[in-house]
């Protein structure tokens, strides 16, 4: 278990105020941020807080602790979206999805009014494409995009959960992670990626963030906030 991610998880709760709409994202980070809030919910430190799950993994572990739930289409908007990162510029752009659950933390992104992101000091990077770049795409001819990103030398592999089976979303699509390892120019590729056919959507987050949270080792927490 990371001391850095107990840590930022848990200190993320302190940006949650009663009466929130609350975002809850998804991975060994976010695990403990909703754990926080659930303690502090049976604790009757937070009264009233509505969560959004961003996957069925994050709903279970809401539910379990009593965090009432609504589907995203049942708010309005989300106060607060606090989720993890598989890797993060200073400058606010990342890649998610190291989960598998990208496309629905980019909608549930899309209608946050603030966004957290939680991270280890690791995550934090000059330039992105290290962590396998995931690209949630459609069953059907999934083998032709496959051959399409392998032909463009992006060094594509298919997501699994097991030794045989392919990784299923929470939407029902497969994931390919492209092996890049340095991604020059992260927006040109974004708009590459989102005009492909087939492709549902794809873990690169741009300018996502309003505050990213990085804890190092020992469980110091630094916040990184955008300049007004
Ligand atoms: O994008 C995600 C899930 O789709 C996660 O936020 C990301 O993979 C970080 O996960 P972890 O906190 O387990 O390192």
């Amino acid at each position: 278990m990371s001391l850095g991610k107990e840590a930022v998880g848990r200190k993320a709760a302190d940006y949650v105020e009663d009466g929130m709409v609350v975002g809850f994202g998804t991975g060994s980070t976010a695990y403990f941020f909703i754990d926080e809030v659930g303690k502090r919910i049976q604790a009757g430190e937070l009264k009233h807080i509505v969560g959004v799950a961003t996957s069925r993994q994050t709903l279970t572990q809401m539910e379990s602790l009593g965090i009432e739930s609504r589907s995203l289409d049942d708010v309005n908007f989300i106060d607060l979206l606090v989720d993890g990162a598989d890797e993060t510029t200073r400058d606010f752009n990342g890649i998610k999805g190291g989960g598998g659950a990208l496309l629905h933390e980019k909608i549930v992104a899309q209608n946050s009014r603030r966004i957290i992101w939680i991270v280890t000091e690791d995550k934090l990077v000059d330039t992105l494409g290290k962590f396998p770049l995931p690209v949630e795409i459609v069953q059907f001819g999934s083998w032709k995009l496959f051959r399409t990103f392998d032909q463009s030398g992006m060094n594509p592999t298919f997501r699994k959960s097991g030794q045989d089976t392919l990784f299923i979303t929470d939407s029902g699509n497969y994931i390919i992670d492209l092996n890049l390892d340095v991604i020059q120019n992260p927006h040109q590729l974004a708009f590459e990626l989102s005009n492909m056919v087939g492709v549902v959507e794809h873990g690169l987050f741009l300018n996502y963030p309003d505050v990213i949270l990085s804890s190092d080792a020992e469980g110091n927490v630094q916040e990184i906030t955008r300049s007004k």
